[in-house]
């Protein structure tokens, strides 16, 4: 049995990745180590009656006994931690969901319905650091893995609506004092059926933009508004949100020699945890949107096709119908008034689970197989 070691595993991505682990039974398969960058020496999780103390996730010489190592930390404990591992000779697998190591020459980014050939052929050349991709990158891949399978898209565009969850859990609670804090300041006069909504309004635009709105964690009002800013800027003029779509598109998908343009905006909005995508496709040639449907539904079995109907679109493509599962709508393909080989199509994922975990969990099974 391989000896696995967990860090960050309480965190909000550590703690959905525990759960799809014990969904799926993997803990039977690891002799597993917790660590914690503050809590050594306390007891660790008990998974079957057996919880062991806490190592620390900077002791190099115990990070050293593992044969993987699994980080939800952050890229800071990854950048302070894995230079130092890697030079005592540690040749362990490094499997991590932060974005430190991903555009790395010796890394492999995971998305394996997508991309199982790269990390296979990597697994032979002896490749052994494995790193999730960026949530937004990995939910639009696995949407539009038929065609990006088949070589049809020219270049895509996709215009985001991310979460409050791919900025931390702080932030998820920040969006919801927002929400309170708004109803809060008109709750009387909504249930006053001969109040004015623009008295409301007022009051509302006032609460949004006052200085009591909780803002520390955004930076700014969410509830109620949007931010057209993801992470800092980059010398393109683009956020580094927007970088990461095109450069890790390509490295998952094999293809950074003669990359397909990716691009677009990145927004973020006041949903929870599922972010969607508005995309603008030009395909390579004209091909029709039954057949496209087809060649989406057939990549994998998450995808799921939604006609361009109003009344499924509504229910189907709706972060609170896609929350907590593994399910990757895309619909609302149709032709673009711009030309036969324009389409537009919508996806929603949810960030936490195979924007975030199951990426990596799925890596682990793969090394255990391999
Ligand atoms: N949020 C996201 O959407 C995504 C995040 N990532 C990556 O994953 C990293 C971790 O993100 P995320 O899970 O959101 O980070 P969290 O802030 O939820 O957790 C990070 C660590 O904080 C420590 N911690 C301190 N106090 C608490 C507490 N009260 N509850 C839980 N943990 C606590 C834990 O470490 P310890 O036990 O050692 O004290 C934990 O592992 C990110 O930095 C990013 O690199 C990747 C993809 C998506
Ligand atoms: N930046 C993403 C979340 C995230 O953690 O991305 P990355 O894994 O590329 O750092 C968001 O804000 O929605």
């Amino acid at each position: 049995m391989k000896k696995l070691g967990l860090v960050g595993w309480r965190g909000m991505v550590g703690s959905v990745l525990m759960e799809r682990m014990q969904q799926e039974n993997d803990f039977a398969q690891f002799d597993v180590t917790f660590f914690t960058t503050s809590q050594a020496g306390q007891l660790g999780p008990d998974l079957a009656g057996d919880a062991k103390p806490l190592l620390s996730a900077t002791d190099v010489a115990s990070l050293a006994q593992m044969d993987i190592i699994i980080t939800c930390q952050g890229g800071d404990y990854t950048k302070s931690v894995y230079p130092d591992l890697r030079g005592s000779g540690w040749n362990g697998f490094w499997i991590d969901a932060a974005s430190a190591l991903r555009m790395e020459d010796d890394s492999i980014i995971v998305l394996d319905p997508v991309n199982k050939d790269v990390i296979t052929q990597g697994l032979e050349h002896g490749v052994k650091t494995f790193v999730g991709g960026n949530c937004t990158v990995s939910l639009m891949l696995l949407a539009l893995g038929g065609l990006f399978e088949q070589d049809l898209i020219e270049w895509v565009s996709p215009m985001t609506y991310q979460a409050a969850s791919g900025a931390g859990a702080r932030n998820m609670k920040e969006l919801i004092a927002q929400m309170g804090a708004i109803h809060q300041s008109v709750a009387e006069l909504v249930d006053d059926p001969n109040s004015a909504i623009l008295e409301i309004d007022k009051i509302v635009s006032e609460t949004i933009a006052g200085d009591d709105l909780p803002t520390s964690q955004f930076g700014a009002p969410l509830a109620g508004s949007l931010i057209p800013w993801i992470d800092v800027p980059m010398p393109s003029g683009q956020s580094k949100e927007e970088w990461k779509a095109q450069v890790e598109a390509n490295k998952i998908l094999g293809t950074s020699k003669q990359p397909i343009p990716v691009d677009g905006l990145c927004v973020r909005i006041g949903a929870m945890r599922c972010h969607s995508q508005a995309m603008t496709i030009k395909l390579r040639e004209d091909i029709s949107v039954e057949k496209i449907e087809q060649i989406l539904a057939q990549h994998n079995e998450w995808v799921k096709v939604i006609p361009n109907d109003r009344a499924q679109s509504v229910q189907d493509l709706s972060p609170v119908n896609v929350t907590g599962t593994l399910s990757i709508p895309v619909g609302r393909i149709r032709k673009l008034a711009m030309g036969p080989q324009y389409i537009s199509a919508f996806t929603v994922g949810d960030q936490l689970l195979w924007g975030a975990a199951e990426p990596l969990r799925r890596m682990l099974r793969i090394i255990e197989s391999h």
